[in-house]
């Protein structure tokens, strides 16, 4: 197999985690005799600087021209004072609307061996294993008119939903939920108070007669964010519009132990897009400290979702799970004097994770 796959470490810790999930691609493309053909490109902060746009032309050309594209993440605090539509983050909202994909699947798992990293007791996340299905392309990221009058002080950003696009990542999620042992959707709204809720919760009633399999609970979305919290077991795939799913799946963090290490994939266009869940993390940039985690399970994603490799998109979470059960951490998942535990940086990481991923590669 040939798999072009577009690269855009944009910013931050982007370039930092990126490498270490490219790594691993490349050693599994060697092991099983195929080729990764990497298209290194400019997205965000960096292309700002490089061409005075988040998103060049050519950036977005080449990956319309790969089969997959693998993001670190966007974001620059020099380009803070910029209107939205000129910051690093206009590129990345650019390419995803251009890739067209709509169904972003961001898996937050509660791994045992991090049962005491969590603020959460272990009793609390021990099992948790949920899978957001957060709609990418509508709501209030794209909505329009949007507007900052300056001149009145005044400020409008617009929720617009369609029952196409409602029905489009609600079919995704309960096809993905029959999938899953628990077999349930937690569809996520306002539906109190804002009619894109109701149309929102209408339309996944309806999708929800073509699956009888699938329990369907609806749930609001300001209580959610403590029932996350409070009781995660018992959730499975969390279906949600987009801002109440950016806000979410962060939050799920805490049940994983650290932002750095959710993965996510967004499917349904005509390039897959894959990013790990966080950000540029300016606070800890070029610090050695990013954990490089959510980006390579995000490369698993790519194996997955894009090549049809899922014996070995499982055998690298089984390395990060084995890397972890052996006490290896980095910073944000380090806790202080813990016997067994080594705090490791971004690279040293990578490599032990990489290591792990070449031994099940030659025994399996
Ligand atoms: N997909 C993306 O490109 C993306 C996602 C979120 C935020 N951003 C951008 O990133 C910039 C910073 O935003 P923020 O600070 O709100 O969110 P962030 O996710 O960058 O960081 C939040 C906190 O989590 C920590 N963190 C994040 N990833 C980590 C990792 N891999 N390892 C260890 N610690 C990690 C950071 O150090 C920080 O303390 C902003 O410009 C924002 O717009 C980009
Ligand atoms: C950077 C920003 C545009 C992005 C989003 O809000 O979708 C990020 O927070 C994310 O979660 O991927
Ligand atoms: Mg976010």
């Amino acid at each position: 197999m040939h798999l072009k796959i577009a690269i855009l470490a944009g910013d931050g810790i982007g370039p930092e985690v990126t490498n270490e999930a490219v790594n691993v691609l490349t050693t599994v493309a060697n092991a099983r005799g195929h080729v990764f053909e990497y298209i290194p490109l400019l997205i965000g902060g960096v292309a700002i600087t490089a061409y005075g746009t988040p998103l060049p032309p050519e950036t977005l050309e080449k990956t319309l021209r790969c089969d997959a594209a693998l993001l670190g993440a966007v974001g620059d605090n020099k380009f803070n004072h910029l209107p939205p539509s000129e910051r690093p983050e206009a590129g990345l909202l650019r390419i995803r609307a251009a890739l067209g994909g709509f169904a972003n699947l961001r898996p937050a798992v509660a791994y045992k061996a991090l049962a005491d990293n969590s603020p959460l007791r272990p009793e609390i996340t021990d099992g948790a294993d949920i899978l957001f299905v957060r709609e990418l392309l509508g709501g209030l990221y794209f909505g329009e008119p949007r507007a900052w009058h300056k001149s009145t002080d005044r400020a409008h950003n617009t929720m617009v939903y369609t029952r196409a696009e409602v029905e489009r990542v609600a079919r995704i999620a309960f096809d993905l939920a029959s999938r899953r042992e628990k077999k349930k959707i937690t569809s996520v709204d306002k539906a109190n108070v804002l009619e894109c809720s109701q149309l929102w919760r209408a339309v996944v009633t309806d999708v929800s007669r073509d699956y009888p399999t699938v329990t369907l609970e609806h749930q609001l979305v300001d209580s959610m964010a403590i029932h996350l919290m409070t009781r995660p077991r018992d959730f499975d795939v969390v279906l949600t519009e987009n801002l109440f799913g950016d806000i979410l799946s962060d939050e799920s963090g805490v049940i994983t132990g650290s932002l750095g290490m959710l993965p996510s994939a967004t499917l349904g266009g005509k390039v897959n897009l894959y990013e790990p869940v966080h950000g540029s993390a300016p606070d800890i940039a070029g610090t050695g400290k990013a954990n490089p985690i959510g980006a390579i399970l995000t490369a698993a994603m790519v194996l997955r979702h894009s090549a049809g490799m899922e014996a070995e998109a499982k055998l690298i979470e089984d390395a990060v799970d084995e890397a972890l059960n052996e006490g290896n951490r980095t910073t944000d998942i380090a806790r202080g004097n813990v016997a067994g535990q080594t705090t490791l940086a971004t690279t040293q990481m990578g490599e032990l994770i990489l290591g792990k991923v070449e031994a099940r590669l030659s025994a399996a």
